[in-house]
């Protein structure tokens, strides 16, 4: 994406001037405070807002060829789902095959085949028949990660996929988006849990309004450019649960709530 803005019809500008590029399999975390503008950015790269300013292109394509391609997957916040809404697991995740239906939306054996892979990968074949709203929340995040997986997309991204996930449903969760990475796919997910950052995404962006900074995580994920997007480093470790305690040569390491060292800091320039 490069230099876009998004502006609400409160008039509220959630997105100013904003430039992503993403040019290789990666995980990227998407950081920043609550009300940043992180699922503004999703939904600009969805097409489900319209930039007044600057372009998205996917591929080289624009969003709305992109889509049509079913290039772009879109695992979203919990919060928007009607979980009230009477279907079932299998329903949602055959959802991620109407962009190969035609108008009648008829399945094929492929598109049967792919939900049911999507299913077992994320291990919830066993509650097909379920009704979406009877599940946890972790199993309702499988759920839409399943359909991502049935929908084959090159570009996925996913919008706070680990909120009130237990810690092993989070593990498999992020070792399945590796191997995501290593098909070849693009993956854009936005995080609170910044103690995984360090082994988990390869890249990070930090979004306050804009993307402030962007590029490799032991480049951009510094206490400086933390202290920026989050308001002060002594708010991040407590948000975190992290300490950075000086690492020699300017550097900071970044450790959990154990005192395991998670990784390294270069410091900022
Ligand atoms: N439909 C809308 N109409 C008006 N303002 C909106 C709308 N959606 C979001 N906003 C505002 O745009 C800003 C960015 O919101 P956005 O949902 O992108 O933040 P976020 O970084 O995803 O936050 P969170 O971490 O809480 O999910 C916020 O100030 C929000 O109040």
């Amino acid at each position: 994406m490069e230099g876009i803005s998004v502006a609400y019809a409160s008039g509220h500008v959630a997105l100013r001037d904003a430039t992503l590029r993403l040019d290789q399999p990666t995980i990227c975390g998407l950081l920043g405070v609550n009300g940043a503008g992180k699922s503004t950015l999703f939904k600009a790269i969805m097409g489900m807002v319209r930039p007044a300013a600057g372009s998205v292109t996917i591929g080289g394509q624009a969003v709305r060829e992109a889509q049509r391609q079913n290039h772009v997957a879109y695992v979203p916040q919990s919060e928007e789902v009607d979980w009230a809404f009477p279907v079932s697991v299998r329903d949602v995740v055959m959802m991620g095959r109407y962009g190969y239906m035609n108008r009648l939306r008829i399945p094929t054996a492929a598109d049967r085949a792919a939900v049911e892979a999507g299913l077992a990968r994320v291990g919830m074949l066993e509650h097909a028949e379920r009704q979406i709203g009877q599940l946890s929340g972790g199993q309702k995040k499988r759920v839409f990660l399943a359909r991502a997986l049935a929908q084959d997309g090159r570009l996925i991204l996913l919008d706070e996929p680990f909120g009130g996930v237990d810690v092993t449903t989070q593990e498999q969760m992020m070792q399945l988006l590796r191997e995501l990475r290593e098909e070849g796919r693009i993956i854009l997910v936005s995080t609170h849990d910044l103690a995984s950052v360090p082994q988990f995404c390869d890249q990070v962006a930090l979004v306050k309004g804009t993307v402030l900074a962007a590029g490799p995580t032991e480049a951009v994920f510094t206490p400086a450019n933390l202290a920026r997007a989050f308001g002060g480093s002594g708010a991040v470790q407590a948000a975190a649960g992290l300490t950075l305690a000086p690492g020699g040569e300017g550097q900071s390491l970044v450790l959990d709530a154990e005192g395991r060292v998670l990784g390294r800091l270069q410091p900022l320039e």
